[in-house]
């Protein structure tokens, strides 16, 4: 399949998946994202669950809509100096409520689109959420990307059994669609406490590096639960920086640029 040209100018493109629905998939992507741009990286997000996009209402631009110049779709940008853009089916509906009743073929265009028809421009990161499992838009993802040789997945999972049970899965369908993984991040593992901000293990800990080592992938991180994030929610961008889950991320970061090393 020919490079879609769009992407000429993308360094780095990097998927984020997991085997089961709600594990912070969305949020491990966008802090990815806002970490990134911390680090002074031009940082695209293209989100691509096309029957639950959350990456507008995640990063504050929910309302805001795409332009359509001669080139192409304009992306949204998220912060003030145009480090972060974004693309999601979000933006193309008139009511956020509405919701996306395609079958596959129909979703396959549309990411075929998203790729193809937005003015990506130079970014240093194309950071693809998808939707949980191995859906039609996961299977298309991978293969419109093929051609560009994207770095690989950050797999994200939780603690409990069987969210690690489903990461299982995911590592076979990676391994079947020959895209390599870059690693394990265990989301929701432990509890910042509000009042003394000491982290509590809710549920065993320490089931996503074991697999890791099981599976012989690398291990990014753990990710606990911090109570604060879903206030956050509306001003992500300008609060993350300060919050407890920054230098969480600095951690993960670190390791992902290290394993980011796709021939340009
Ligand atoms: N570490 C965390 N601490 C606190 N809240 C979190 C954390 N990770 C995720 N959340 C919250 O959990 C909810 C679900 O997260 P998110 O949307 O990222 O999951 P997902 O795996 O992408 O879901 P989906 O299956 O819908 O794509 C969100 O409200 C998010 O703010
Ligand atoms: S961790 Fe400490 S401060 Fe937080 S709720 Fe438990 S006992 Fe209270």
């Amino acid at each position: 399949m020919q490079q879609p040209p769009q992407l000429d100018g993308v360094k780095h493109i990097i998927l984020v998946m997991s085997g089961k629905g709600g594990v912070g998939k969305s949020s491990v992507a966008t802090q990815l994202a806002l970490s990134l741009i911390a680090r002074n990286k031009t940082v695209g997000v293209l989100d691509i669950d096309l029957c639950g996009p959350s990456i507008p209402r995640m990063l504050g631009l929910d309302g805001k809509g795409v332009h359509q110049s001669s080139a192409g779709w304009v992306p949204v940008y998220a912060d003030e100096n145009k480090k972060l853009c974004c693309m999601s089916i979000g933006f193309m509906l008139e009511n956020k409520d509405d919701s996306v009743v395609w079958r596959g073929p129909k979703k396959t265009a549309m990411i075929r689109q998203f790729l193809t028809d937005t003015c990506w421009g130079e970014l240093d990161y194309l950071i693809v959420d998808t939707p949980p499992g191995t859906s039609d838009e996961n299977i298309s993802i991978v293969e419109h990307l093929k051609a560009y040789n994207p770095d690989g997945v950050v797999l994200v999972t939780t603690p409990q059994a069987v969210a690690l049970a489903d990461v299982r899965k995911q590592v076979s369908f990676c391994r079947q669609v020959g895209v390599p993984i870059l690693g394990l991040v265990e989301n929701m593992s432990g509890f910042i406490c509000p009042h003394c901000a000491e982290c509590n293990n809710l549920f065993s800990a320490g089931g996503g590096e074991a697999m890791s080592e099981e599976f012989a992938i690398n291990f990014l991180g753990r990710v606990p639960i911090d109570p604060t994030l879903t206030a956050m929610d509306t001003d992500l961008v300008k609060q993350f920086p300060t919050s407890s889950l920054f230098p969480v991320f600095e951690k993960i970061t670190d390791k992902v640029e290290e394993y980011a090393t796709r021939s340009q």
